[in-house]
């Protein structure tokens, strides 16, 4: 049995793992993170413990909040916040490297279900500047463009806020949804010191700032808190990013992995690919770290960052996730080393993509789908096309169907895209048949699946989920009988 990672072990780990950027003793807690998986602990947290050091100032500690369960409280409690990041690449001559960094910025990690008060309280703490959130699509409970006010996750921070106004109170009800722990939390700062603050979504959403003040407005109305809207809409801003680094699930040989190198158990250990980039919309509503000194993009425009990655990036991922499940392959590597897959992906990138797309400065767009699909190719990762199949319903607006849109509008019919879509067309009526191995984890997946085994057919069934198909893209002829073309290719062909 080895030691575990902590404030007490680091001091003896071996010279080759990289120690926190700044002590994690003299760490104070500046931000408040909604979402604490895989992705936070790689990217914006390493972001953050680097721009404490290159700054010299160290009250950017983070408070992370886990979502659904205490899992991630549980593995770093006993770790003093400490978790490695293991950041796999290939050598020039394509040999695996491993390096092994520790993090130090997380400081506390609360789970809503018990611990609500104690980020609610954090929220409203002026010393308190930023609140970061990472909690998946879905986990913005959206209907449509709106907030789903139907979730019950969703009901329930409602009710809490309503009883607040009505009894004078505060309650510490446990939150149900990410939106109300940041709605309730920023009732709270508004009825203290009002200080304003700044919140940072850094999920893969198309205007992702905008959106999420959209929903934190919907909820404060549905409870009757329209001073509180009006405050937010004054003091607390949220800007748009752009976040880009490849975090697969890790997996027990990562962290058998680590352990060889560090000689410690880590129980938080993530994994990550070497690249990283975070571009961030200059509009703050107070400070904030310096995460521009830590390599981070602050700029007046993320738009053309967020498309070019979310439909170059994310679209291709999705598209060798459906194509490669199906076909057999584990992970995303596997599938992009097929060179019909390979070719295929240009080809939605260069015919369909790229035409949509204004570059971002200095962006050379044949470049960057090359870097992308190079940074795919690294076998180390083991992303499995199966997690990024994942919570397709929620995915493919984003990732492919705003393309599909503008190409419409363009006059021209995007074959490409049309092939993408029927490629989840198809993994979703694979997830059915028992005999496929293949399961479907989407919020959606029953209603899905129902759609797809229907009377109408596969491609009629799933284009009439309006959740995924607005109904100007679900009844345009030219997009149905490509989608139906390609549905055909692929299950025949
Ligand atoms: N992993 C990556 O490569 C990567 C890269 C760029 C952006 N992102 C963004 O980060 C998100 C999270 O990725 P991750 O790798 O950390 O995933 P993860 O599964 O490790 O963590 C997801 C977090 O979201 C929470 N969550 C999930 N469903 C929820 C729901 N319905 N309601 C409330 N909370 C919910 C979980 O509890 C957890 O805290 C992605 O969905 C994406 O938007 C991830
Ligand atoms: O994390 P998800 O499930 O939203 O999407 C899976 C991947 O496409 C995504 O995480 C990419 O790895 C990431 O966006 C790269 O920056």
């Amino acid at each position: 049995m080895t030691d575990r990672l902590s404030l007490t072990t680091l001091a003896n780990l071996p010279a080759q793992v990289a120690r926190p950027a700044v002590d994690p003793r003299e760490v104070g807690i500046g931000v408040v993170h909604l979402g604490i998986g895989a992705f936070h602990r790689a990217h914006q947290a390493v972001y953050t413990e680097d721009a404490m050091a290159a700054a010299g100032d160290t009250g950017w500690g983070i408070h992370a909040v886990t979502q659904r369960s205490p899992r991630v409280a549980e593995q770093l409690a006993p770790q003093d916040g400490l978790y490695g990041v293991l950041t796999k690449g290939l050598a020039a001559g394509g040999s695996p490297t491993a390096d092994l960094r520790v993090i130090g910025a997380v400081r506390d990690v609360s789970f809503p279900g018990e611990q609500t008060g104690a980020v609610l309280a954090r929220m409203a703490d002026p010393g308190t500047h930023v609140a970061t959130l990472t909690v998946t699509e879905k986990g913005y409970r959206r209907a449509g463009d709106h907030l789903d006010l139907d979730d019950a996750g969703v009901r329930a921070d409602v009710q809490a806020l309503a009883d607040e106004l009505r009894t004078g109170r505060e309650s510490d009800a446990a939150a149900g949804s990410p939106i109300g722990m940041l709605a309730r939390g920023l009732a709270r700062r508004a009825r203290r010191d009002a200080t304003p603050m700044t919140v940072v979504t850094c999920d893969n959403i198309v205007q992702n700032g905008t959106m999420l003040a959209g929903l934190v407005s919907e909820l404060l109305t549905a409870s009757g808190a329209d001073d509180v809207a009006a405050w937010v809409a004054r003091h607390v801003t949220f800007p748009a990013t752009m976040v880009d680094r490849i975090v697969p699930a890790t997996t027990d040989d990562d962290r058998d992995d680590a352990r060889s190198i560090s000689g410690v158990t880590d129980a938080g250990l993530v994994v990550a690919e070497p690249f990283s980039q975070w571009v961030v919309e200059d509009a703050f509503a107070g400070p904030r770290p310096a995460w521009e000194r830590a390599g981070a993009t602050i700029t007046s425009d993320v738009a053309p960052f967020e498309d070019a990655k979310l439909r170059i990036l994310n679209g291709s991922h999705s598209y060798l996730a459906y194509r490669g499940a199906v076909l057999g392959y584990r992970t995303i590597a596997e599938a992009v080393g097929d060179p019909r897959l390979r070719d295929e992906v240009r080809a939605l990138v260069d015919e369909d993509v790229i035409p949509t797309l204004t570059p971002p400065p200095g962006v050379d767009l044949t470049d960057y789908r090359d870097a992308v699909l190079g940074r795919f190719e690294n076998p180390a990762l083991g992303h499995t096309t199966i997690q990024v199949a994942m919570d397709g319903s929620q995915k493919l607006p984003v990732r492919l169907l705003g393309t599909a849109r503008d190409r419409l509008a363009a006059g021209s019919v995007p074959h490409r895209v049309a092939r993408a879509v029927a490629a989840w067309m198809v993994f979703v009526a694979r997830t059915a048949d028992g005999a496929s191995g293949l399961a479907l984890d989407d919020p959606l997946a029953e209603q899905l699946q129902s759609a797809a085994a229907g009377g109408g057919g596969l491609v009629d069934g799933l284009l009439g989920v309006a959740e995924v198909f607005p109904p100007s893209l679900a009844e345009d002829e030219r997009f149905r009988s490509a989608v139906g073309q390609q549905v055909a290719e692929l299950t025949h062909g």
